[in-house]
Formats: structure tokens, C-alpha cells, sequence
């Protein structure tokens, strides 16, 4: 049984490439994880996830819970055989996702509960039950459960939530025991506070984990704070192990993280933005709902190999976006995965020959021409 382990193989200022092994595969730092919250990545199968680029997958613990249920999941041979994905999976803890989607949530030392917001059934969720859960999944790179306060708040809340965070980071630890080829990742809390941030790393080091999640971001801060935390965060934390900044982001706050020492990210943005209509290229976003696309015969963007680009022209794309065929979420879905993870392995290979800044400035460049 081969284990986990990560393998920095260059850095260029702040910004590294390297490779995690895991017993299900190997994973090209810096990666981008596609969101399969419901045991599927919308609009794509499995195998066009896998040609995008992607290395590996995401999965909820709080949507997966509710439906179908963990148990039913382990009975029928675990999360990667019930969506036919077998490379790594990353499945998040659900305490993110209570706080954000479930109805009368009750937050004690002990864990939360709260009602589903499908059905309105009780459940609770604590460091040890969320651990269970990411096991019966079979998940290869289990997320602690932790606790994000919402911004703003106060300093002393921030400290309060980030201490109990690290509390339930020990108990998630002690939960997870001794699984081999699995890892367990812990997450930094402390809101856009130096300090706060430094000793959640501090607790979290003491603690020791396979890899270290930046949390606590991506929640309506706004790039410009983002990145303020992002100057200092990811190095608080230990320098041999991935840093996986959870919930980002947008092209440029993914570059922008990158630059900054962030190995791994994961986003609804590309997927849930094909649905709607949102399309990103190397000259920014086309919104192909735009009548100006009804007659236009050029592909979505010239220098994209994925299906949509090299089989359809914007016309068709506006004409199926417009009459809410199915293929559209297909192939605007398919594109913006196709497209991040061409971003993903533009930046792997410039920060491999130590020219990410050339890499930052054509990518700005591209996206000041315009014309979409
Ligand atoms: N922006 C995000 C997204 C997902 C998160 N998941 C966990 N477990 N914790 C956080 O702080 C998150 C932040
Ligand atoms: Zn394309």
C-alpha cells in the first residue's frame, strides 16, 4: 500500500510545483479541484472531468450525509465506486456548509446541529461523527471539522471561533487515527488577523498534519483583504506540506493565490458558472446569453481545445444557452473546467523554469485586450 507524500519540485519567489502521490494517484501542484458536492460534478460524466485535466475531485460530508446517506455510500463500495471517479477524492467536513445552507443550526463545544435544508430532518455533526462520515465515504484527503465565522466580526470572536476550531483540529486528529495512504489536513482559522492566524498554524503544527487547508477566506472579504492574508497565511505554515486554500476563486484570485504559496484550490465558480451562462477565457469572461453572440461564428476562444471550442461556434453555444438545452450547462461546463485546468498547468510549467512573473504578466495582458 503506498502512502501519501508531497514532493516539492520547484519554487519561483512564493509560488511552488510539486506532486502529491496518493494510493489512487498522483496530484500536479498547484491543482484545482472541481466541486462534486452531491456525488457528481454537474453536467459532467466522470470521464470528461478526468479529460479537463483534474487530478482529483471534491465531495461534500454535509450534502453526502443528508443524502444518501454515509452508510449507504460504504454499503455500496464507497464514494469513488459510487460515481465511478477512482483518483483522489477530497471530501470538506460540513461544518462550513451547515453554517451556510442548514436551518436552526445550534454551535456547542461539542459540535452543531441543525435541521437539513432538504428535508428539514435533525442531524449533528462533531469532529469525531465528520470524521466517521469521511471514512464511510473513503475519502483519500479528509478536511477537520472546523468552524469559519462569518467577516466581519470582532477580533475577540474571530479568536474565540479559531480556539475552538483548533480544539476540534486535535479531536479530529485523535477521531482519524492511523489510516495509511489517507490523509488528514487541518485548517487555519484567525480571519485577516496576523497573530490570530499565526497561532492557529502554531496549534495546528503542534497538532501535525498531512497538509495544512488556509480557511476562514473566500467569504465576502473581497480580493484586495483576500490577499492581504494571503501575503502572510500560507507561510505560517509548514513549508513541506501542501497548502490548500478552500472555496477560491475567480482567473485572477487563483493567480493571484499561486503567487503567494497556494498548492491546491477548489471553487463552485467554473462549474456553477456554466450553468448560467458565464464563460471564462484568456480575455475574461463572455456572458453567452449576450444577443451580440446570435450570429457569431468564432469559437469561444481560439487557443481552447475542449469540445465546445473546437466543435461549436458562439452562435450555437447562445442558441442552446438561450433555449436551456441540456447540452449547454454540458459544454460551458466542460469548457471552464477545461479552462482552469489549462491556467493550473500554464503556472505548473512557469514556475518549473522560473518565469511565473512572465506567466502573471501575459495573463493580465491577454485579459486587457477585450473584445469577447
Ligand atoms: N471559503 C471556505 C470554503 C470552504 C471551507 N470549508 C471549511 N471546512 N472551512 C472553511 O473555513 C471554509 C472556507
Ligand atoms: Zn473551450
Amino acid at each position: 500500500m503506498s502512502t501519501f507524500s508531497y514532493t516539492l519540485s520547484a519554487r519561483d519567489g512564493a509560488a511552488r510545483t510539486g506532486v502529491i502521490s496518493t494510493p489512487r494517484g498522483e496530484i500536479r501542484t498547484p491543482a484545482f479541484m472541481p466541486v462534486g458536492t452531491a456525488a457528481t460534478v454537474k453536467a459532467m460524466m466522470p470521464a470528461s472531468v478526468r479529460e479537463t485535466g483534474a487530478d482529483i475531485l471534491l465531495g461534500n460530508t454535509y450534502h453526502l450525509m443528508l443524502r444518501p446517506g454515509a452508510e449507504r455510500i460504504a454499503r455500496l463500495g464507497g464514494l469513488h465506486k459510487f460515481m465511478d471517479w477512482e483518483r483522489p477524492i477530497l471530501t470538506d467536513s460540513g461544518g462550513f456548509q451547515v453554517m451556510s445552507l442548514a436551518g436552526l443550526r445550534k454551535l456547542t463545544e461539542e459540535g452543531v446541529t441543525f435541521k437539513s435544508h432538504i428535508d428539514g430532518s435533525k442531524h449533528e455533526l462533531t469532529p469525531e461523527r465528520s470524521m466517521e462520515i469521511q471514512a464511510l465515504l473513503g475519502s483519500d484527503i479528509v478536511m477537520c471539522f472546523d468552524e469559519c465565522p462569518a467577516l466581519p466580526a470582532e477580533r475577540s470572536a474571530i479568536e474565540a471561533s479559531m480556539k475552538l476550531s483548533m480544539r476540534w483540529a486535535q479531536r479530529s486528529r485523535d477521531a482519524f487515527g492511523d489510516r495509511p495512504g489517507h490523509a488528514l489536513f487541518g485548517i487555519q482559522q484567525g480571519g485577516l488577523d496576523e497573530e490570530l492566524r499565526g497561532q492557529s498554524a502554531e496549534a495546528l503544527r503542534s497538532i501535525g498534519f498531512d497538509g495544512y487547508a488556509v480557511g476562514g477566506l473566500a467569504v465576502g472579504e473581497g480580493q484586495e483583504a483576500m490577499f492581504g492574508a494571503l501575503d502572510f497565511a500560507p507561510g505560517q505554515l509548514p513549508e513541506d506540506k501542501p497548502r490548500y486554500l478552500m472555496g477560491v476563486g475567480k482567473p485572477d484570485d487563483i493567480v493571484g493565490a499561486v503567487k503567494r504559496g497556494i498548492d491546491m484550490m477548489d471553487c463552485v465558480l467554473p462549474s456553477r458558472s456554466g450553468r448560467t451562462g458565464q464563460v471564462f477565457t484568456r480575455r475574461g469572461v463572455v456572458n453567452i446569453k449576450n444577443a451580440r453572440h446570435m450570429d457569431d461564428p468564432r469559437p469561444l476562444d481560439e487557443a481552447c481545445s475542449c469540445p465546445a471550442c473546437r466543435n461549436y461556434s458562439r452562435a450555437y453555444l447562445h442558441h442552446v444557452f438561450r433555449s436551456q438545452e441540456i447540452i449547454s450547462s454540458m459544454l460551458l461546463t466542460w469548457h471552464n473546467l477545461h479552462y482552469y485546468q489549462d491556467l493550473m498547468a500554464e503556472m505548473r510549467a512557469a514556475i518549473a523554469i522560473g518565469d511565473f512573473a512572465g506567466f502573471e504578466a501575459r495573463f493580465h495582458a491577454e485579459r486587457e485586450k477585450g473584445d469577447l
